[in-house]
């Protein structure tokens, strides 16, 4: 496994690794079991040759490797660079293709490959080992490309990466490159053969697979597949395609599966670019579900829907989601976990609720929960229900609304009234349906959980008379939690004016 996140990797546009920084990553990317390191292209500016040199003299366990250009200035910079390296590698490249002859390097062919083996030959002196790189090989014509490779083996170089500098290629054909390769090179059989891919048709891990199976014996990439434009092919994947399906492609790399997820949250972190939560094997969903009939699997047998056990890369369990796609299993089973033990009948109506919350929110968060059974285990019996809910606000006009009660479960009463804000109007139109005159003594309203969609909960105090009584409502909107406050006080005011001296029982439901 050869990672080059700190070389292709930064060269996403708006990531620069200090040095610091790249050493960090370096010494994961050692822990994680990678061969070889990138650590950076020292020609590029002095700071890179100064990280590429801290990687170098930090690094005892894999490769450390600087990029160069076919020229003598760079392949001086790296010398200077990997300076101190238990292992150094000096990466060469030159492109290939017809385009980039044609309008980049302004050469024919020949002049490819006398500058390319020139530059081998010069590096010589200084590396025992030598990566070659003909970049654009996917379009490049495909008995140059043997042609090239031949002069790099003679020349000596140690590894011949083939790069699919631009995501052309489909897996058929960059496999075919290699089975090429190894059929009519000579002396193909003395280096090592290396697949370098990036993802701009979504093909990255696919192509560089596909080398695999055709006789690469190295696979390039970045963690979290990081990289130029579309990013490169993500490391990770490789290794637990690798591992998962060995059957396949009966090849081992010599990473500590167990390190991909620390790894993943470092380089994450420190580029600042954030892993999307469906990428493949690290991405914040890879183990989550949020299904009914996924979760409801998931609990009986958990190869039902999971193919890679999180533990596998460092990751403590799967995630069951609650939302509203989930059901009931996965939800008893949240209870459960939350410390409620819920019979059918409160467990049915509990699992109403959370699907209408759902319905209103993307992430039904543990608190969430919590917070909806917390409103219903009151045993106060609901004289009045808050049934709809309509407010008309304007900074210039008085506020109003209009407001649906429900008495008993049955009669629907409806009634509109101004106030001095929302809350009051609301408040106001309450009271005059019910008839009830009622002192607020006190209202206050936190936010449960986090993010626009939040949960926010209201408690008012009511008074009448020598009677007081509590309530809470919770709700999407404060409007419509300060409405249920509101009934549910009123309601225990009344069962408490009936019982004097009764304090509230609590019960689930
Ligand atoms: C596919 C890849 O990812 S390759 C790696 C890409 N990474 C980078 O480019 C990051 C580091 N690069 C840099 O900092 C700069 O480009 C430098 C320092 C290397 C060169 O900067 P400059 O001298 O200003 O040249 P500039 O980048 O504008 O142009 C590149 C020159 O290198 C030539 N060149 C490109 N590749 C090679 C090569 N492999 N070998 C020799 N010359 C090359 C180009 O033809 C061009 O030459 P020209 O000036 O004669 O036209
Ligand atoms: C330098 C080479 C290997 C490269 O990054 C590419 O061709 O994508």
């Amino acid at each position: 496994m050869f990672d080059t996140t700190l070389r292709d990797g930064e060269q996403s546009p708006g990531v620069n690794l200090n040095t610091k920084e790249k050493v960090e990553i370096a010494l994961q990317l050692e822990k994680l079991g990678i061969d070889r390191i990138e650590a950076g292209f020292p020609a590029a500016s002095p700071g890179d040759l100064q990280s590429v040199n801290a990687v170098a003299k930090a690094i005892k366990n894999a490769t450390v490797i600087g990029l160069s250009r076919s020229r003598v200035q760079d392949i001086d910079a790296a010398r200077e660079a990997l300076k101190g390296a238990e292992d150094p590698c000096l990466h060469l490249f030159l492109a290939t293709s017809p385009i980039h002859r044609k309008y980049k390097l302004r050469m024919e062919k020949e002049q490819v490959l006398e500058t390319a083996e020139r530059a081998i030959r010069y590096a010589k002196q200084y590396f025992d080992k030598i990566e070659f790189s003909p970049e654009d090989a996917g379009r490049t014509e495909l008995d140059f490309l043997c042609q090239v490779t031949e002069m790099a083996i003679r020349a000596g170089a140690t590894v011949v990466n083939i790069p699919d500098t631009v995501g052309y290629m489909t897996p058929l054909e960059f496999g075919n490159i290699f089975k090429t390769l190894r059929e009519k090179v000579p002396g193909i059989e003395r280096i090592q053969l290396s697949a370098h891919c990036h993802d701009d048709l979504g093909m990255a891990t696919a192509n560089a697979l596909a080398a695999v199976l055709n006789g690469a014996d190295q696979i390039e990439g970045t963690i979290n597949g990081i990289g130029e434009r579309a990013g490169n092919t993500a490391l990770e994947e490789v290794a637990m395609a690798l591992e998962t399906r060995s059957d396949v492609f009966q090849a081992k790399t010599t990473l500590n599966l167990k390190e991909i997820a620390r790894t993943s949250r470092l380089v994450s972190k420190l580029t600042g670019m954030a892993v999307p939560g469906n990428k493949a094997i690290v991405g914040a969903n890879a183990f989550a579900h949020e299904s009914g009939i996924h979760q409801d699997g998931m609990l009986k047998e958990k190869t039902t829907y999971e193919i890679i056990s999180p533990e596998t890369i460092g990751l403590k369990e799967s995630k069951l989601v609650l939302g509203k796609h989930s059901g009931r299993h996965a939800f008893r089973e949240k209870l459960i976990d939350l410390g409620y033990d819920l019979g059918e009948e409160a467990l049915n109506a509990a699992f109403a609720k959370f699907k209408d919350l759902a319905d209103r929110k993307k992430d039904v968060s543990d608190e969430d929960i919590r917070a909806l059974l917390e409103e219903k285990i009151v045993d106060t019996p609901e004289v009045y229900a808050l049934d709809t809910i309509e407010v008309r606000y304007g900074n210039r006009s008085t506020p109003s609304a209009t407001v649906g009660i429900r008495v008993e479960g049955d009669k629907l009463l409806q009634g509109t009234a101004e106030g001095n804000g929302s809350v009051d109007a609301i408040y106001n139109a309450i009271d005059a349906l019910t008839g009830e005159t009622v002192e607020l003594e006190d209202y206050s309203i936190k936010s449960v959980t986090h993010g626009k969609d939040a949960l926010g909960e209201v408690h008012v105090a009511l008074r009448q008379d020598e009677v007081s009584a509590k309530g809470r409502g919770v709700s999407t909107d404060i409007l419509e939690a300060s409405a249920r406050a509101y009934v549910d006080a009123l309601n225990r005011l009344i069962e408490k004016r009936k019982t004097p001296g009764r304090r509230d029982k609590m019960s689930l439901i």
